[in-house]
């Protein structure tokens, strides 16, 4: 699989990030020097997806904090936390961000011996986040993959691919394993409005490995599930609650209460670091909700609704567990007991 690489630290100290919101159409990289500049690329949806949000955050601490100088290991200390708080405030939702941020605390709290010392340590703790990812992804992938038939039709929504990752991406990880296996998957991508994630991204991702897609309106996944052209559907995730709830873009859920209806499985692709086990019920996740230009604006060049018109853009929706058939993860695959509950706690703490 040719990889698509959205997130790179330089030897410069600086970040190198794919801007996600000019694709398909431009392949552009953007260099991120400061925190403010790692913080807009985050809100704008440059760099996106949970795992790469966080990866973006581990980077982007570490190039806000190496750009400075020190008095004291003490100075550089009170610095992270600084910046911690004020990149943790970029995106609510995705639980990877703020969780990358938290193994830079785990560094930053040991004892150390110089400035310089600590910034080392920093800069590998988060090289080791994004390698740690590209292995986590590679194992969803492979867990998933041992599921689905060798022709088996698809259903995605949104993007979770590789450029949402290190590498492989989850829900879109068996995908691009089976194409290397000769598996003759045949993709549905819903274009996931209002920013056309699947649209935009995961056919573009797909079409570039050579795999079979097609693109269909959100208002279309009911259809190709009546029609039996889906054997399972895979989406990815932003935040994964201890029950097993699942916060991701929406529309998620409801394509889970369809898939219910028609009996085709709903698998969550969820790295153990997008699971939030102090997140009890999905009903404790915040919803980020986003500007609704991005409904009205954004991808038109004539007015689509009356100037003024009220919108309301939540950027994610929760899926509740009882919809859910597994969630796959760099563990193994998780299903509900027999009283269709998740032991979630008990599979992350392997
Ligand atoms: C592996 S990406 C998980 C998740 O992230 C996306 O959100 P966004 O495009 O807003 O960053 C989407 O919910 C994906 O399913």
């Amino acid at each position: 699989m040719s990889h698509i690489e959205s997130v790179r630290l330089t030897d410069e100290q600086t970040l190198v990030i794919l801007d996600q919101t000019l694709l398909p159409g431009e392949t552009t990289y953007n260099t991120l020097r400061t925190k403010e500049d790692v913080f807009n690329a985050i809100v704008a949806l440059q760099v996106r997806g949970a795992p790469a949000i966080g990866i973006a955050a581990a980077y982007g601490a570490y190039v806000e904090l190496a750009r400075h100088s020190y008095a004291s290991v003490d100075d550089l200390t009170r610095y992270f936390y600084e910046v911690k708080a004020y990149l943790a405030a970029s995106r609510p939702t995705a639980v990877n961000l703020v969780w990358a941020l938290e193994r830079l605390e785990q560094v930053v709290v040991q004892s150390w011996s110089s400035v310089e010392e600590l910034l080392l340590a920093l800069r590998e703790e988060a090289e080791e986040i994004r390698r740690e990812d590209a292995r986590v992804c590679e194992a969803i992938g492979r867990h998933a993959l041992a599921l689905l038939p060798h022709d088996a039709g698809i259903l995605t929504h949104c993007n979770a691919g590789g450029i949402a990752t290190a590498k492989y991406g989850t829900a879109l990880a068996p995908l691009f394993l089976g194409k290397e296996a000769g598996y003759s998957f045949r993709v549905y991508a819903d274009e996931t409005r209002p920013l056309l994630q699947g649209a935009r991204l995961t056919a573009w991702e797909l079409q570039q490995a050579d795999i079979d897609v097609t693109l269909i309106c959100d208002n279309m996944s009911s259809i190709v599930m009546q029609q039996g052209k889906v054997d399972a559907i895979l989406v990815g995730c932003d935040r994964v609650a201890a029950n097993g709830d699942t916060a991701n873009k929406i529309g998620t859920s409801g394509l889970a209460i369809i898939a219910k209806h028609y009996g085709i499985p709903f698998y969550v692709c969820a790295p153990t670091s997008t699971i939030d086990v102090a997140c009890l019920t999905g009903a404790e996740i915040e919803i980020e909700e986003r500007n609704g230009a991005e409904i009205t604006d954004t991808w038109y060049e004539k007015p689509m609704a009356p100037a003024g018109v009220k919108t309301y853009n939540p950027a994610f929706d929760v899926t509740d567990h009882s919809l859910i058939t597994a969630i796959i993860t760099e563990n193994g695959v998780l299903y509900p007991d027999e009283n269709g509950q998740f032991e979630v706690r008990q599979h992350v703490e392997v």
